[in-house]
């Protein structure tokens, strides 16, 4: 079994008299703060002293993995006590990484199957309510999770549910360190599911990933899901929008110029390729970029040369692509607007992202998640009535996941008391499915709804990409749509 060994050396200044030498520690308590010692075999005429400096070194796998630097801060007749100031975030994490490896007691969501260490009241993942009184995460952190006691838990290696955790881990290390919340991703829906699964598989590989859907569906989430679980994980995360920036800047901002390549390059300047030199790139609406920068894109992807404007030859960068699109890639390359060459080349990994209006209960889910969490920011709790759960339900969330973040922030302000109605959403009841009212109604509209599709495709002898073009929905809507009614 894999084993955490602590190893704590105090290096006591040379005097006029003796040289400076290394004493060896025994560790009688240990946070991650701090930690009492006793000198385990003091050099004679060698004394520890308040500020003799100590080196604290986690020994990991024999590798000595990481290592961490404190005074002693006070002495007595039981030892030193030592402070390590606050371990910094990547000691930390790597710290947990190991624990988290080595860890085998988690709970799990009875509902989503989400694992935790210590259950939260809600889930994170799929906001269950887990009627669990959790201690404060500060305090838990504070009284649980001292070395000694890791150490007690750590046991044989589950490698598959110990994965699991993982994400968890990391969102908590982010808490308590107070850096950037980490943004998690919300879903229990089999289509979401198998989403997670694909992001899973594809992370710790170097493919090129295309991601597709709707606008506001979590394409930019999941190719930095997919970056953060990656080997690049420490490395840049760059993104760009293709269809944010004009065409004809678009080339510099990705590849960089030469000092005097046009009017108005006065210095060099790097592209986010180079900047994601060894990380990941991000390019959000692949598909509304202009064509002959679809040509450099390929020959990069070739050769992974960056040619910066304005130069002959370039510099090779190790720069991981994940790219994303709204568009029917299909449907553009049939009317010659992208190259199908370049769609091959990204296409070594499709993850499709559905739109929330076909993801079921999730859609709630996901509301009653962002209402947690932004009524959390503002000290504030707040639920949904029933009514207004439904109306969730029932409504057809175009902008996707955007508009639910938009709508349930806005409602939270509306809503006077502790409930938000569905008056305080703001719910455009046109974009109401009415057949969750009717069910009736529900069963006739998809039957019209099947024929329709089952026509098209006959008549455009079962050709995706020409169907959808006629039905005025996506590609990828189609196929799903398809799957629902259960035709081939
Ligand atoms: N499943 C999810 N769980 C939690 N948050 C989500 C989820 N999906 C999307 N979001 C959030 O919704 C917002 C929109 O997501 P994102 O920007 O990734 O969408 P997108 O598909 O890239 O949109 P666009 O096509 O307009 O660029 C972001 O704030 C993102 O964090």
């Amino acid at each position: 079994m894999p084993r955490l060994s602590p190893r704590i050396i105090a290096t006591v200044p040379a005097t006029l008299d003796t040289p400076s030498s290394k004493i060896e520690m025994v560790i009688t308590d240990l946070g991650l703060n701090g930690a009492y010692l006793r000198a385990h075999s003091p050099f004679p005429g060698k004394k520890l002293g308040v500020d003799t400096p100590v080196l604290l070194q986690y020994n990991l796998f024999g590798k000595g993995l990481f290592e961490h630097r404190g005074n002693i801060i006070r002495k007595d007749n039981a030892g030193y006590a030592v402070n390590f100031p606050g371990l910094d975030f990547a000691t930390k994490r790597k710290l947990w990484e190991f624990i988290v490896d080595n860890l085998s007691d988690v709970h799990e969501c009875p509902f989503c199957g989400e694992s935790y260490i210590t259950m939260p009241t809600t889930c994170k993942r799929c906001g269950w309510e887990l009627n669990f009184n959790p201690p404060e995460y500060f305090n838990y952190y504070e009284k649980n999770c001292t070395i000694k006691k890791l150490h007690e838990r750590l046991s044989g290696l589950d490698i598959e549910q110990l994965q699991k955790i993982v994400n968890f881990i990391d969102i908590d290390i982010a808490k308590v360190m107070g850096s950037e919340e980490i943004q998690e991703f919300v879903g229990t829906g089999n289509a979401m599911l198998e989403v997670f699964a694909n992001i899973r598989k594809v992370a710790p590989t170097d493919l090129t990933v295309l991601v597709l859907g709707e606008s506001g569906t979590g394409k930019e989430l999941t190719a930095q899901a997919i970056h953060d679980r990656s080997t690049r994980k420490d490395k840049p995360f760059v993104a760009i929008n293709c269809a944010a920036i004009p065409d004809n800047l678009l080339e510099a901002e990705l590849f960089g110029y030469e000092k005097g390549a046009f009017t108005g390059a006065h210095i060099s300047k790097k592209g986010k390729f180079e900047f994601a030199d060894n990380g990941t790139i991000f390019l959000d609406e692949i598909g509304d970029m202009p064509p002959n920068l679809q040509a450099k894109l390929l020959r990069f992807l070739q050769d992974k040369i960056v040619e910066r404007i304005g130069t002959v030859g370039g510099k090779k960068v190790n720069v991981r692509l994940i790219a994303a699109t709204n568009r029917d890639l299909d449907a553009a390359i049939a009317e010659g607007k992208f190259r199908s060459d370049l769609y091959y080349r990204l296409d070594e990994f499709t993850i499709n992202l559905p739109p929330v209006r076909e993801r079921g209960e999730d859609t709630v889910i996901l509301a009653k998640y962002f209402l947690n969490k932004f009524s959390r920011e503002v000290g504030l709790t707040k639920t949904f009535t029933k009514d207004a759960a439904d109306a969730i339900r029932n409504y057809d969330w175009p902008g996707n996941v955007r508009e639910i973040i938009n709508k349930v922030r806005r409602a939270i302000v509306m809503a006077g008391g502790k409930t938000v109605t569905p008056v305080d959403l703001l719910l455009d009841v046109a974009k109401m499915d009415v057949g969750a009212e009717n069910n009736q109604l529900s069963d006739a509209l998809a039957q019209i709804e099947r024929a329709k599709i089952k026509e098209v495709l006959k008549g455009c002898s079962h050709n995706l990409s020409n169907a959808a073009r006629m039905l005025g929905i996506s590609r990828p809507t189609l196929y799903r749509r398809m799957k629902i009614y259960g035709i081939d």
